[in-house]
């Protein structure tokens, strides 16, 4: 078969499959998003994985009060000054989330072909006969037949721990359901999930806005991960809410796509999101199996094609109890990476598992072989065609930038970068190098005071396949000189020199500005 038809790059030789894999400084050019919770929280443990190469946290608001998390991130930004690991930040909302909840955590004990009913009203107990739930509308919104599924918070699919129930009948606000399938709820909450029914609650509930206004203006959130997103409605009202709270208007926002209702709407949701979550947990449930690839591979296109980051959900659910992944599960991370992923996120693994460092270095080095035999090549003609012609000045420097850093075996990519547009169009291109982005801080103002620019961006792209960012210093300001250029390149050469990426005599491609044009530059490196 043609190379041009294959994912992988030809020809690969068996015996190739047996060299040991290489440590390097970048454990991979995929990135990994870990979840923080219980068994990720203690300085030690988060420096572990920030080693390991974690380089986004994600905060989850289903789970855990602000406290918690503030208590958490507090450890975090200690173990990035000890560590010297850049780590951005993740707010991940609770939005159109159907709970129920087990104020007394006693487990409760579910038998096949019994029925359970579903109640609105909160005052009550759980127990084996009840269960309430967050959501008044539920008994409006379904109907005899539909299918409810319950399971402990980041369900791993593996546990006994969740039912599928059946909905035998609606009375008033209730409804009562056919237990499927014997199991133990073990755990204060549950997530319940009706296939492919629309719950109407809304994507950012107020409870939301408050954590965001709160906690996440606190911390300066670089992503707001926007649970349930079904429109691109959604989307745009999570922008105009962000807009108004100072920092936060550069915040990027991620749209989860849970559910068929945000499958529906990808096209434009994806126009109006800074990234994507192919939040297969949950999506993995509304759609049938047999359709979840289908899924990923066209959603994941899309992405690629449009140049925004997209991010993998659920890969190595059983790894929150064993060392190692079960083979469908290391062959899934893989495939992900050939699929087109920007990053891998892990959820139960890090934030419950007994080895959430041990999860996040068998994944990124999963991730690191796959990148070795991603077929750049056919991925660069797909992406070029795409675009078509005339393409944008600057999109056309940044391919040619990846283009000739491949010819000329350049060791890394030097991008200058501002806004970190450059940046992203280069990772756009997929370079099978890292990408050293120099973020160069730009002087802002507000009328009531000034400050730099640079922080956001440069965090931003931790979440972008092969974007690795540097901050200037902000004495060199955006408006350069040659001499201040000059001096950047040198702290952005000898850091990657200590990061062990760049050696001497290495050819090193350069993407900046010189006077009015953007240029691409191929050096090569003395001793
Ligand atoms: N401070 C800078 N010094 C030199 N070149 C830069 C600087 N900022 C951006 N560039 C270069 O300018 C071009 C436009 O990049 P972009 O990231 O879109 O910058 P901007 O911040 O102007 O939007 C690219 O070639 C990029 O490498
Ligand atoms: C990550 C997911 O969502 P959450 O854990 O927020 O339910 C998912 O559904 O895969
Ligand atoms: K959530
Ligand atoms: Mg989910």
């Amino acid at each position: 078969m043609h190379s041009s038809h294959l994912l992988l790059e030809e020809p690969i030789r068996m015996l190739s499959i047996l060299e040991p894999s290489k440590a390097s400084f970048f454990p991979a050019m995929t990135k990994i998003v870990g979840t923080l919770g219980p068994k990720s929280r203690s300085v030690e443990v988060i420096s572990a994985c920030l080693k390991a190469g974690m380089s986004v946290a994600r905060f989850d608001f289903s789970w855990g009060g602000p406290e918690y998390h503030q208590e958490t991130l507090e450890n975090l930004k200690t173990a990035i000054k000890s560590t010297k690991k850049l780590c951005a930040v993740m707010l991940d909302t609770v939005g159109a989330e159907m709970q129920v909840v087990n104020k007394s955590e006693k487990s409760i004990s579910l038998q096949a072909d019994a029925q359970v009913v579903l109640t609105p009203d909160r005052g009550q107990e759980a127990s084996s006969e009840i269960l309430p739930i967050n959501f008044d509308e539920l008994a409006k919104s379904i109907k005899k037949g539909d299918t409810i599924f319950v399971g402990q918070y980041l369900f791993t699919g593996s546990e006994t721990t969740s039912v599928w129930l059946e909905v035998s009948e609606v009375t008033g606000q209730d409804v009562v359901c056919t237990i499927k399938n014997s199991a133990t709820l073990a755990g204060s909450l549950f997530t319940l999930h009706v296939s492919q029914v629309h719950i109407d609650l809304p994507t950012l509930t107020d409870k939301d806005k408050e954590v965001i206004s709160t906690w996440g203006v606190k911390n300066k959130i670089d992503f707001l991960s926007l649970s349930y997103t079904r429109h691109a409605e959604d989307v745009r009202q999570a922008r105009e809410f962000l807009s108004k709270l100072g920092d936060l208007s550069q915040t990027h926002i991620f749209a989860k796509i849970e559910n068929v209702e945000g499958l529906t709407h990808f096209d434009e949701i994806l126009q109006e999101a800074d990234g994507i979550i192919l939040s297969r947990g949950n999506l993995g449930i509304d759609l049938p199996p047999e359709k979840v690839f289908f899924f990923q591979k066209s959603a994941l296109y899309k992405c690629n094609m449009a140049g925004k980051p997209a991010v993998l959900t659920r890969v190595v659910d059983s790894m929150t109890d064993n060392l190692r992944p079960t083979r469908a599960e290391a062959t899934d991370v893989a495939n992900a990476v050939l699929d087109g992923s920007d990053a891998i996120l892990l959820g139960a693994e890090t934030l419950r598992g007994l080895y959430p460092v041990e999860t996040i270095s068998t994944v990124g080095r999963i991730c690191a072989e796959a990148e070795k035999v991603f077929n750049q090549d056919l991925y660069f003609k797909k992406t070029v065609k795409y675009v078509g012609e005339p393409m944008s000045h600057l999109e056309s420097i940044a391919s040619s930038a990846v283009r000739a850093a491949i010819k000329v075996k350049a060791s890394v990519i030097i991008c200058f970068t501002s806004s970190g547009r450059a940046a992203r169009l280069i990772a756009k291109y997929r370079p099978t190098m890292p990408v050293l982005s120099v973020v160069i801080p730009r002087i802002t103002t507000n009328q009531l005071k000034w400050s730099f620019s640079g922080a956001f961006e440069a965090r931003q792209s931790l979440i972008v396949r092969g974007l690795f960012p540097i901050l200037a210093d902000p004495r060199h300001p955006a408006e350069s000189t040659s001499a201040s250029n000059e001096s950047i390149l040198k702290v952005a050469l000898d850091h990657g020199k200590a990061a062990g990426v760049i050696k001497s005599h290495d050819r090193v491609v350069i993407c900046q500005k010189v006077g009015d044009s953007s240029v691409v530059k191929i050096i090569e490196l003395e001793d």
